[in-house]
Parts: C-alpha cells; sequence; structure tokens
C-alpha cells in the first residue's frame, strides 16, 4: 500500500515497515475517531513511526552520524574525507568557484539559522553577529542578495536587518523586495513587490497553531513557533523518549488538517500547506523576478544548511547553473557542489567573495547589467509569469 498519499504526513517509506513503540497516549484520546479499525490504527502507527525515523535521521549528532559512521567531522576519518570529495570545500575550492564564475553575474542567496547564524537551543536567541552582519551588507553592496529562510519574513529581518536585501520567509512562501530599492525607485516600483503563493492558508495556520500549542504544553522542551505561513514544532529542548510522542501528537493534530503536511528539519517539524512551493521554488521566482535567469550570464551562490534547503540545491544544479553549498559538519546527503562547515566558514566565503570578485563585479556595471542594490529590478510578482502560472496550475 502506498501510504505516501494518504496522510498530511511525508514519511519516509522505509521507516514506515518497522513496528510501533508502544500504545496511543491517554492525552491522545481526545484528538482519536471512536471505533478506529485495526487497520486505520496500523496506517496510524506506521506514520508516526515514519515521522519519529525522519526526527532521528534528520538530526545527526556531530559525534554519532549513523549513516557514514562515528565522529564524522574529522578530516583523519575516512568516511568524512570521502564525503569531502564528493562534496568539497567551498574554502579550498574557491579558485575553481572564481573561475566559473568568471564573466557572469553572481546572485547569492543564503539560509538564515545554521548558515547565517549558529544553531541554539532557543529559537528567539539565534542572533546573527555584528561581522557576520558586516559580511552580508558588503556582500549585497556587489551582488544581489537574498535571505531565503523557513522564518516568518518579519522575524528574519528583525535578527538581520539589513534593508537592501531580499527576503522569502516561510519556506519561501512570502517574498519581499528590499526596502531600501523601493525608496530610491519609487517610480519604477510602484507594483507590489510581495508574493504569498500561500496566503489563503493564513487562517489555517493560525488554527492549527492553536492546537499544536494545546498538545505539546504537556511535553517538557516543546515549543511551537508560528512562522507566518508556516509552524515550527521543535523539539531540540525535548527528551529523547519523548520524541515518539511529539510525532504522535503533530500527526493527530495534522489528521484534522489535510490541507497541511509536515516534514522536518534540524530537530523541528515543519507544518506547512501542501502547495507545490518550496526554497527551490523561491529562488527561480526571485531570479525571475529579478531579472536574472539568464543561466549563461548569472552564476547564482545558495547556501542552507536544512533539508529544507535541498530543494535550492536541486534548481540549481537542474539548471546546471552556479552552485549549492551545504554548511554541514558530518556527511550528509545532498545536492550541494560544495560545503561549508560552519557559520564562521560561511563568513569567510562571503569575504572572500567581496575581496576577490567585486572589480569584476564594478567591470560588469560597466558593461551595462543589473546591479540590483542601485536600480530596482523586482518590480512585480507579474513579472515572474512563467513560474506563477505553472504554480496556479498545479495548485489548482
Ligand atoms: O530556513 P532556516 O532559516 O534555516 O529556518 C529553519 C528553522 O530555523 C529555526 O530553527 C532552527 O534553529 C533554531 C535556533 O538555532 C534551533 O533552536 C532549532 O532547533 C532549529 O531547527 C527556526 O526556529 C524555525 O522556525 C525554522 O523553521
Amino acid at each position: 500500500m502506498d501510504l505516501s498519499n494518504s496522510s498530511p504526513v511525508i514519511t519516509d517509506p522505509v521507516a514506515i515497515s518497522q513496528p510501533l513503540l508502544g500504545g496511543l497516549p491517554s492525552n491522545l484520546m481526545q484528538f482519536s475517531a471512536m471505533n478506529v479499525s485495526v487497520s486505520r490504527l496500523k496506517i496510524e502507527e506506521a506514520l508516526v513511526n515514519g515521522l519519529l525515523d525522519a526526527m532521528k535521521s534528520s538530526s545527526p549528532r556531530r559525534r554519532l552520524n549513523a549513516a557514514f559512521g562515528q565522529d564524522s567531522s574529522s578530516d583523519e576519518d575516512p568516511a568524512y574525507s570521502s564525503w569531502m570529495a564528493k562534496c568539497p570545500s567551498a574554502l579550498v575550492s574557491f579558485k575553481q568557484i572564481v573561475a566559473s564564475a568568471q564573466g557572469k553575474k553572481i546572485a547569492v542567496f543564503l539560509d538564515y539559522d545554521g548558515t547565517l547564524s549558529p544553531i541554539v537551543d532557543d529559537p528567539d536567541k539565534a542572533v546573527m553577529s555584528p561581522v557576520m552582519r558586516a559580511a552580508v551588507r558588503n556582500v549585497a553592496k556587489y551582488f544581489p542578495t537574498a535571505i531565503v529562510s523557513g522564518r516568518s519574513r518579519n522575524k528574519v529581518f528583525e535578527f538581520v536587518t539589513l534593508k537592501e536585501l531580499y527576503y522569502a520567509g516561510s519556506h519561501g512562501m512570502d517574498i519581499m523586495a528590499s526596502s531600501a530599492n523601493y525608496e530610491h525607485n519609487a517610480e519604477k516600483c510602484k507594483q507590489s513587490s510581495l508574493f504569498q503563493p500561500a496566503r489563503e492558508f493564513l487562517p489555517m495556520i493560525d488554527e492549527v497553531t492553536k492546537s499544536l500549542l494545546h498538545v505539546v504544553s504537556g511535553i517538557e522542551g516543546a515549543t511551537v513557533e508560528n512562522n507566518k505561513f508556516c509552524v515550527s514544532v521543535h523539539y531540540r529542548n525535548v527528551a529523547d523518549k519523548d520524541w515518539e510522542l511529539v510525532a504522535r501528537l503533530v500527526n493527530e493534530v495534522l489528521e484534522a488538517f489535510p490541507r497541511l503536511k509536515v516534514t522536518n528539519g534540524r530537530m523541528v517539524l515543519e507544518v506547512r500547506p501542501v502547495i507545490d512551493w518550496d526554497k527551490g521554488k523561491a529562488v527561480e521566482f526571485l531570479l525571475q523576478s529579478l531579472g536574472l535567469d539568464d543561466t549563461e550570464n548569472v552564476f547564482p551562490v545558495y547556501i542552507g544548511d536544512d533539508r529544507t534547503d535541498e530543494d535550492a540545491f536541486k534548481v540549481l544544479r537542474r539548471r546546471n547553473c552556479g552552485y549549492g553549498i551545504l554548511v554541514s559538519q558530518v556527511p550528509k546527503e545532498t545536492q550541494a557542489f560544495y560545503s561549508l562547515r560552519d557559520p564562521s566558514e560561511v563568513m569567510e566565503f562571503l569575504n572572500f567573495l567581496i575581496e576577490n570578485l567585486e572589480d569584476q563585479q564594478e567591470h560588469d556595471e560597466d558593461r551595462g547589467l543589473p546591479m540590483i542594490g542601485s536600480q530596482c529590478n523586482m518590480v512585480s510578482a507579474g513579472i515572474a509569469t512563467e513560474i506563477v502560472r505553472n504554480f496556479k496550475e498545479e495548485g489548482s
């Protein structure tokens, strides 16, 4: 039986075949239908197990990486070395990256958590350091730069506080051009710069947030974060023994919301609308909207640390244009071409870009190529007609 389409929960088909670890907890009973049939229970159990398995596998511990062996972040470790051969350091390979970008306009896309700020226990304290902010600000002087985050757009802007960037919040479901561009080019930018493909889901997201807050309130360490068009259920601070309960409760709540699905990030379950839109689509949308979809002359670089960033890496691979860079200290299956270990290496990479490529970008400006930051290129969602048309057709 194909379970992948029978629930809002996206599960790993291999994990679904694993046996259930325990019985239904009493606090779930209010969400369970009466007289549930045995087969339905089995499906639910399988889904919970699939979700639990995804939670474990998406949250590798630094010193225990089941897929690649122990302590896989050491250069001497054969598993780590073999991964580095497939996904080399973007710092070590900087010259090759520069060579590939030669003569092209670079566009920079940055994830936030785990990329620009280190992962911390409290999501509200994931601040960006002043030196990182300075690096991003400098990058944005020369290259069109966008933040693509799972956070709400407002929240990520509060952390980054740079007006000259483009922001795509809620995993790309909330895209806005920079206010700086707006102020400087009021005449050119009369049309709306906001693109929110999941707008109709706002009431549903508020409703599911309330339900999730209610059910996890009894689990120590579990928190719920409303990211406007999606919701995060954090289990980083939950004891391992309670992870299954978190999976069960989220799964149970989503039974009432067939138009929502759950994916997993770094110790977080992300509840979001079942629409064909993700960070990859957001990157394509931004490239097209900004007049940067010329694959011959534009070189996008996307840096991110999470599973949700894989959608963007895939897009760049498919377009055979630019590179995805995965931020990770452990080997991971990825569509990225290069890797960086942590946010401090991300900052080093951004500073390298500025030091080595600013001259080239100035040269590009002389040749009349678009320089975002000095000119408003994102005029409206209508510009990215192809992507939006496709989205509407798939979503309708
Ligand atoms: O796309 P991103 O910008 O990477 O956002 C993804 C999620 O990031 C945040 O959670 C993660 O970082 C927290 C702070 O370091 C950490 O405590 C948590 O365990 C991580 O999953 C954010 O809080 C989520 O809402 C985002 O969806």
